[in-house]
């Protein structure tokens, strides 16, 4: 019970923002409409039972004329059934279209505001694979919430109106035994009751394990897919490395998982389908045998027999929405469960400063520094990695960042840029200045190369003659005449490519201060000088930091400073020696 209770309030927490949102006029008015609907389709079938009794009793009676006018009535009632069915559906495909296009809006948002995305994945990654999440799970979400929403209240709203029709009928058709009348109030409602419970409880016993499967077959099939997608991305790697055997050992594992799972499923689908079917074949016959003795005793007719059948039907039907509806429920709480996991691994990232100390980025206003102070970054463990205090890059300077791999230098870009949350002290930034960081492999989206060179600004933000003349600078002329070509660039260019490009792109963006982070490290020292002259005369007041291992940069840079193995952070003279320790270090 605290189950449901628990995972209706988490229902009521994904589904209410919509409904409050800017669409929530539109998305009121369809719910609404659909609920209406479906209420009208039970005062129908409530309309088509009294008029079963009706009709019956006419067959019975020999009774041609109100044969036919129950004809025309039933003609009737059908076409209203007909156009409200049509119009439930149109009207409630159309709610879920508007309802998962905010929904997907809201979590895409979410998931890519400020870097969350990012530290999602340093936090933990409560929620694997948020492609699920956003694609599949949503969609299922809206679903299922108004297929089960709408059956649950049809369902109620059912039983209401046939309980009266039943406890009515009770009356006419008192229980028959022994050849004496014995008289229970509402006794046909009773006897549907106890079927209905039981088979819901019955239901329930065997078929609660489907919920966690059912969550686990999606699980699994989200990481056999995704790593599926993982060798499609790194295709050349696993080809060069001849990984095709490791590659496929590792996906059928994935894929046994599935397989696993699935049969699982299936052995406990087939004892609940088993116990459903019965039990809805002995449904048809039991109210019958149930008024049987009243109807050969003749204490009724054959139209409140029949009427007795179709209403039982109704009442049995509305109690056993649990029983029918079991595995959508099943299916439904599992979706619940990983919308929830993804929410909280939302929240966990983005409220991460209040859970734990986090470096404060400061927007300074006067000063046209980037400045640490007091900063010590950790690794997401609580490891400290770097440290420094009173640090300072200065405008328009060149510095180069040296140090052993491993000792933070690319972390501590990280921090610079905002991304990496665990530390604490302080990096002070320049109010509005621009920032750009270029990694080792730059990414390129998939699409028209000109798009792809100016990422992250919008197609059409830069004239095709810049873009050209940027591509042409950075030694592509090649690649200059196929900037309306479509690509999968980062799988179609040399890595040498790829960073000239990056370049490129932070010669359009002209950025105020460059990070490159062994941003051209697979070039050769001619075509790396070429690049960081081109650097100097298009960005003249840029500031440039860079970390490299090449001594031949050194030219291009007016202080060069050496991460430490312990964490510190040193400035060096030009011979590479010590000339002003940095403050202590952090391990
Ligand atoms: N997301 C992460 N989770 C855990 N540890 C991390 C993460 N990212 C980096 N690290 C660890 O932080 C340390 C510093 O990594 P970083 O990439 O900053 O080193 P680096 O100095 O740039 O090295 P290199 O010169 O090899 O590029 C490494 O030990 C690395 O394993």
């Amino acid at each position: 019970m605290n189950n449901i209770r628990a995972t209706l309030a988490i229902v009521w927490r994904i589904a209410i923002p919509y409904f409050r949102s800017e669409d929530r006029w539109a998305g009121r008015g369809l719910l609404a409409a659909v609920i209406a609907m479906e209420l009208a389709l039970v005062a129908i079938n409530v309309l088509v039972s009294q008029w079963q009794n009706r009709f019956f009793t006419a067959i019975q009676e020999y009774d041609l004329a109100r044969f036919v006018t129950e004809i025309w009535i039933f003609l009737g009632l059908a076409s209203v059934f007909i156009a409200l069915a049509v119009y439930k559906l149109y009207l409630n495909q159309w709610l879920q279209i508007r309802w998962r296009q905010w929904l997907t809006r809201h979590y895409l948002g979410e998931w890519l505001d400020e870097a969350t995305h990012y530290r999602m994945q340093l936090t933990g990654d409560a929620a694997d694979n948020p492609d699920q999440r956003i694609t599949e799970d949503v969609k299922n979400f809206v679903e299922q919430t108004l297929v089960i929403g709408l059956g649950l209240l049809s369902s109620i709203v059912t039983l209401a109106s046939f309980v009266v029709i039943l406890w009515g009928l009770s009356n006419k058709a008192p229980l028959h035994l022994y050849g004496t009348d014995i008289v229970i109030p509402g006794f046909l409602f009773w006897c549907a009751l106890l079927y209905a419970v039981l088979g819901t409880a019955l239901t329930h016993w065997i078929g609660a394990p489907l919920i966690n499967l059912n969550f686990e077959q999606q699980r699994f099939e989200a990481d056999f897919r995704f790593n599926l997608v993982r060798v499609r991305e790194n295709s050349e790697q696993i080809a060069l490395l001849k990984g095709e055997g490791a590659e496929r050992s590792r996906l059928l594992d994935r894929f046994g998982f599935v397989i696993g799972n699935w049969y699982a499923i299936m052995g406990r689908t087939k004892r609940l389908t088993a116990f459903t079917a019965s039990y809805s074949q002995a449904a048809v016959i039991f109210p019958y045998v149930v008024v049987a003795p009243a109807y050969f005793a003749k204490s009724i007719q054959l139209g409140d027999m029949m009427q007795t059948g179709s209403a039982f039907g109704s009442v049995q039907d509305a109690l056993s929405f649990f029983v029918t509806a079991y595995r959508s429920i099943a299916e439904w709480r599992a979706i619940v469960a990983r919308l929830d996991g993804f929410e909280m691994s939302v929240d966990s990232a983005v409220n991460l400063p209040a859970h734990q100390a986090t470096i404060e980025l400061k927007a300074a206003g006067g000063s046209r520094n980037i400045g640490l102070e007091k900063l010590c970054v950790y690794l997401p463990n609580g490891k400290p990695l770097v440290a420094a205090d009173g640090f300072a890059i200065q405008t328009s300077e060149r510095v180069l960042v040296t140090g052993p791999s491993g000792s933070g230098k690319s972390t501590l870009f990280r921090a610079i840029a905002g991304i990496w949350p665990f530390g604490t002290g302080t990096i002070v930034v320049p109010a509005q200045a621009k920032l750009m960081m270029l990694p080792q492999r730059p990414y390129f989206p998939v699409g028209a190369l000109g798009d792809a060179v100016i990422y992250p600004a919008a197609p059409g933000a830069f004239q095709a003659s810049q873009i050209r003349d940027a591509v042409i600078s950075v030694g592509l002329p090649d690649l200059a005449d196929r900037l309306g070509e479509d690509g999968h660039w980062n799988r179609m260019l040399s890595l040498g490519e790829q960073q000239r490009l990056g370049l490129a792109r932070a010669l359009l963006h002209a950025p105020d201060y460059l990070f490159l982070d062994e941003a051209t490290a697979s070039l050769d020292e001619p075509s790396e000088a070429r690049l960081y002259r081109l650097l100097a005369e298009k960005l003249p007041q840029a500031t440039i930091v860079s970390i490299g291992h090449r001594s031949t940069l050194d030219a291009f840079h007016t202080r060069k400073v050496a991460m430490m193995k312990d964490g510190a952070i040193h400035v060096l003279g030009k011979d590479s020696t010590p000339v002003e320790p940095e403050p202590s270090a952090a391990r």
